[in-house]
C-alpha cells in the first residue's frame, strides 16, 4: 500500500528560529521519513504567527510558528528540543503529557535540572545527548578505551572551541568526553574535574581531568582529548564543520524513539555503539 502523509511521523521543533532550530527544520523538510508538524518559539518572538519557511527566508511550508507548545506537541509523535535549560524542563513535562518522544540537545543543564527531567521520562521516551553526531559519540567510546588503557602518568585534558554566541562552558560534548575518560579510569568526574583555571592555581593534581574552553567567531564545535605523558602525547580530535551533523543525529533519535518504552536514552542507544 502507498504510504500516506499521515503514516509519516510528525515532528515538532522547539526554538525554531535558533541556529539549531533552523537547521532541524531544513533537515526534517528534506527527510522523506519525517514530517514537520510544528515549530515553537518563545512568546513574544517576532516569528510567532509567521509561516516557518517564509520566516527563514524561503518558500512557505504550511507550518505556522506558535508559542503554544502543548497544542503543537499533541499533534506530533516527536519533539526535537535545542533551546535552553529552563525551556527544556518545561517542554519535558509537555512532551510527557502528549506522549511524544522528547529529543533533548540542550546543554548547560545543572545536575539538579537534569534530575528534574526524570519524572517526565516515565511517560515518554527521552533521548538526551550533549552531542548528537555520530563522530563525537564514537570519540566518546574511544576516549573511554584510551583512558582505561593508560594510567595516571598520562594527564587528561579536554579542550573545546565554539562560536562566540555559546553561553555554556564546558560544552556538553566536553562533559561527555570528560565523563567517558573518568569512566575509563574508574573514577567519578565530579571528584577529579578541574575547569576554569586562572591565577596561581598550584601544580596540576595527578589524576585530574582538566577542561579548557575557547570562544570565537563562527566555530561550529571542536573537541580534543589530550593524554599528555612524559615524552609523548595522544590527541583524540573531533571537528564539526556543519551543524547538519547534529540535526541528522537528532532526527535519527526522534525516529528511533517511536514505539520505545518510556525511559531515558542517549545517542549510544540510538546508534547502537
Ligand atoms: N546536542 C547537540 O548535538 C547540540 C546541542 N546544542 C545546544 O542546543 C542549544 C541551542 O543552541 P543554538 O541553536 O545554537 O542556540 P540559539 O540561541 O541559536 O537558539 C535557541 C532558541 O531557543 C529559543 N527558546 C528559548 N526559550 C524558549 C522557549 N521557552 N520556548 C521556545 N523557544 C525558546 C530561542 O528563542 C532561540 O531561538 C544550546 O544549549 C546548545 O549548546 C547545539 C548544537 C548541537
Ligand atoms: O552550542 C553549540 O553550538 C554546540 N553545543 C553542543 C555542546 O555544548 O557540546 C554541541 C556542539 O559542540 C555545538
Amino acid at each position: 500500500m502507498a504510504e500516506t502523509s499521515t503514516d509519516i511521523p510528525g515532528i515538532v521543533v522547539t526554538g525554531a528560529s535558533g541556529r539549531m532550530g533552523q537547521m532541524l527544520i531544513r533537515t526534517i523538510l528534506d527527510n522523506p521519513s519525517a514530517r514537520l508538524v510544528g515549530a515553537v518559539e518563545r512568546s513574544g518572538h517576532q516569528w510567532v504567527g509567521q509561516d516557518i519557511g517564509a520566516a527563514m527566508g524561503g518558500a512557505e511550508v504550511g507550518v505556522t510558528v506558535t508559542d503554544d507548545a502543548l497544542e503543537a506537541f499533541s499533534r506530533a509523535q516527536a519533539v526535537i528540543d535545542f533551546t535552553g535549560p529552563e525551556a527544556t524542563l518545561a517542554f519535558a513535562d509537555l512532551a510527557a503529557q502528549a506522549r511524544a518522544v522528547h529529543v533533548i540537545g540542550t546543554t548547560g543543564m545543572s545536575d539538579e535540572q537534569i534530575a528534574k527531567l526524570e519524572p517526565a521520562s516515565r511517560h515518554c521516551a527521552q533521548v538526551r545527548a550533549g552531542n548528537m553526531s555520530l563522530g563525537v559519540n564514537l570519540l566518546v567510546q574511544l576516549t573511554k578505551k584510551v583512558a582505561a588503557a593508560l594510567d595516571e602518568d598520562f594527564d587528561i585534558e579536554v579542550i573545546e572551541a565554539h562560536h562566540h554566541h555559546k553561553v555554556d562552558a564546558p560544552s556538553g560534548t566536553a562533559l561527555m568526553l570528560g565523563e567517558a575518560a573518568a569512566e575509563g579510569r574508574g573514577v567519578s568526574l565530579s571528584e577529579v574535574s578541574d575547569s576554569g583555571r586562572d591565577g596561581i592555581t598550584g601544580a596540576r593534581k595527578r589524576g585530574d581531568i582538566g577542561f579548557s574552553a575557547i570562544r570565537g567567531g563562527d566555530i561550529v564545535g571542536e573537541h580534543d582529548v589530550l593524554f599528555a605523558g612524559q615524552g609523548e602525547r595522544i590527541v583524540l580530535r573531533h571537528l564539526a564543520t556543519d551543524r547538519a551533523i547534529f540535526a541528522r543525529g537528532a532526527v535519527k533519535a526522534a525516529l528511533w524513539g517511536l514505539g520505545k518504552e518510556p525511559g531515558q536514552y542517549d545517542m549510544v542507544d540510538v546508534l547502537g555503539l
